[in-house]
């Protein structure tokens, strides 16, 4: 790709003419000119991008008034790929003073939060308070986006996730994102879209590793038992809902330590909302979530941590309180707050 080819990483929640391509492809055809950018998380780096070794400087000057410590650099180093997918534990990710902006335009100020390990922390809020670019800006999403700047830092563990020294591949790949509409790579077939991530990072697996990999990724998605006698048919022939959980299944493939959703029921119906409820529920305590949701019910059913953001006409989302779920929607300390989770505005 030309300098990350820039179209194929452009940020759009929509099918692009690239992945359309990619509906009419076998998996072996697949290369990165052929995805979206929302195929193009931490698992889909390809190899050819890590043999690329190039560096792309986001705006090196931010707009006034930001504080300090930004122009994040992407080195990417070619590599010898591992032979297996290394397991970690679970992971707290943790943003301090993160904001954000699209050209001038500050859409974030200053947002600090814990999203403790093992836990599911959901983000609620208003339509445009800047919840997706929060989650973007989590696994290094944000700066895909040429008119894209941040400041702040964010901790996986305690590490610098835009420390200059780590490659943003393993980065994407710690922290996982499955994304509001399901986007499978629908031509080809339910195990060769779970070992997606795998193949296009390069990473190397011999036969009975891929097996076991495709069906204990698929068990934790809540799918296995549904498709295990159809690995071989298009993921594209599947429901709306088993979809999105084979997209959870492809994200979990390269254990990913964190795993971001964006709205991942809101293309569902409710009886397929229902079940992935129950997947996030089943995973919670194997990998540490963050999901953004509007749905109230939703927040509460599933989490354990919930922050409220909010911006106020024509300023920047600010993160107005967070904590305990159960506390904050019984008993929140905002009275913006309350009137946002009883339904009286949003
Ligand atoms: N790629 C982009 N380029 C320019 N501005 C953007 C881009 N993405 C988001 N924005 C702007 O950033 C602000 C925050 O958007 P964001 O999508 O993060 O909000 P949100 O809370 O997730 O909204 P929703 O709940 O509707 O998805 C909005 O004003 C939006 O218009």
């Amino acid at each position: 790709m030309s300098e990350f080819d820039e179209e194929a990483w452009a940020v759009t929640d929509q099918m692009t003419a690239e992945q359309a391509t990619a509906e009419q492809m076998t998996a072996g055809q697949m290369t990165a000119e052929h995805m979206t950018a929302e195929h193009m998380t931490a698992e889909h780096m390809t190899a050819e991008q890590a043999a690329a070794d190039r560096t792309v400087v986001l705006p090196a000057v931010l707009p006034p008034g930001s504080p300090a410590g930004v122009a994040h650099a992407l080195t990417v180093s070619p590599r010898t790929p591992p032979a297996v997918v290394p397991s970690h534990g679970l992971a707290e990710l943790r943003a301090r003073e993160v904001s954000a902006w699209f050209g001038s335009h500050h859409v974030l100020d200053r947002v600090s939060l814990t999203m403790p390990a093992g836990q599911v922390t959901a983000l609620i809020g208003p339509s445009g308070c800047g919840k997706s670019t929060f989650l973007r800006i989590l696994n290094r999403m944000h700066e895909l986006v040429p008119s894209a700047a941040l400041a702040g830092e964010v901790l996986l563990d305690g590490h610098d996730l835009y420390d200059p020294s780590r490659r943003v591949t393993q980065a994407r790949r710690d922290v996982g994102m499955v994304f509001q509409k399901p986007n499978p790579f629908p031509a080809m077939s339910i195990r060769e879209n779970v070992l997606a991530g795998l193949r296009l990072t390069g990473v190397r697996a011999g036969a009975a590793d891929k097996a076991m990999l495709v069906e204990s990724s698929l068990i934790r998605a809540g799918l296995w038992r549904e498709v295990r006698d159809r690995l071989d048919a298009p993921g594209g022939g599947l429901s709306g809902g088993q979809q999105q959980r084979l997209c959870i299944a492809r994200a979990l493939a390269v254990r990913p330590r964190v795993l971001l959703m964006d709205e991942p029921c809101s293309a569902l119906d409710p009886t397929s909302t229902r079940v992935i409820e129950e997947t996030i529920g089943e995973l919670a305590s194997q990998v540490t979530i963050v999901i953004v949701t509007h749905n109230m019910q939703q927040a509460a059913r599933v989490s354990q941590q919930c922050a409220f953001f909010l911006a106020s006409q024509g300023l920047p989302g600010v993160v107005v309180e967070h904590g305990d779920t159960g506390a904050m929607f019984s008993v929140p300390q905002d009275e913006r707050t309350e009137a946002y989770v009883s339904g009286r505005f949003g």
